[in-house]
C-alpha cells in the first residue's frame, strides 16, 4: 500500500497539512522550537506543537477527526502568540498563520462535509 491508499481520511489530513506548510513561508512552524536554543520556552509553553509533529501524528493515526487536527493547529498558534511579544516577527507570523491557516481549515471542513 502507499501512504495515501491506506486511509482516505488520512490522505485528506496529509493534504490539509501540506497546505498549512505552504503558508509557513518563514518556516517557523515547520519543526519543534529547540528548547536548547530557547531555554525559557518551556516555562511559558507547556504543550509545544509544530507542523512536523502534526505530520507524525497523522502517520500514527492519532487524529480521528478534523476537529482533533484543528485543536493541535490552534495550540501551535496560541503557543506562538503566548511566547513571542507582539512587536516580534514571530508574533506577526503567528497572526498570519492563524488567518491563512484558518481559511485552509474552513475550506477543508466544507469539503469534508460535502463528502458526507
Ligand atoms: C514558533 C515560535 O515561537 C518559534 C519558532 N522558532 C523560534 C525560536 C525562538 C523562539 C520562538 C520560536
Amino acid at each position: 500500500y502507499t501512504l495515501k491508499s491506506l486511509w482516505p481520511f488520512h490522505a485528506f489530513l496529509h493534504t490539509v497539512l501540506q497546505q498549512l506548510i505552504s503558508k509557513d513561508t518563514g518556516q517557523i512552524f515547520i519543526e519543534p522550537v529547540d528548547q536548547n536554543e530557547v531555554p525559557d520556552y518551556g516555562d511559558i509553553v507547556k504543550h509545544p506543537m509544530d507542523l512536523q509533529t502534526m505530520e507524525s501524528k497523522i502517520k500514527k493515526f492519532e487524529y480521528d477527526s478534523l476537529e482533533a487536527f484543528e485543536t493541535d493547529f490552534n495550540l501551535m498558534i496560541s503557543n506562538c502568540l503566548a511566547y513571542n511579544s507582539k512587536e516580534t516577527i514571530f508574533y506577526k507570523a503567528g497572526i498570519k498563520m492563524r488567518d491563512q491557516g484558518g481559511t485552509v481549515l474552513r475550506t477543508a471542513k466544507r469539503d469534508l462535509k460535502a463528502l458526507e
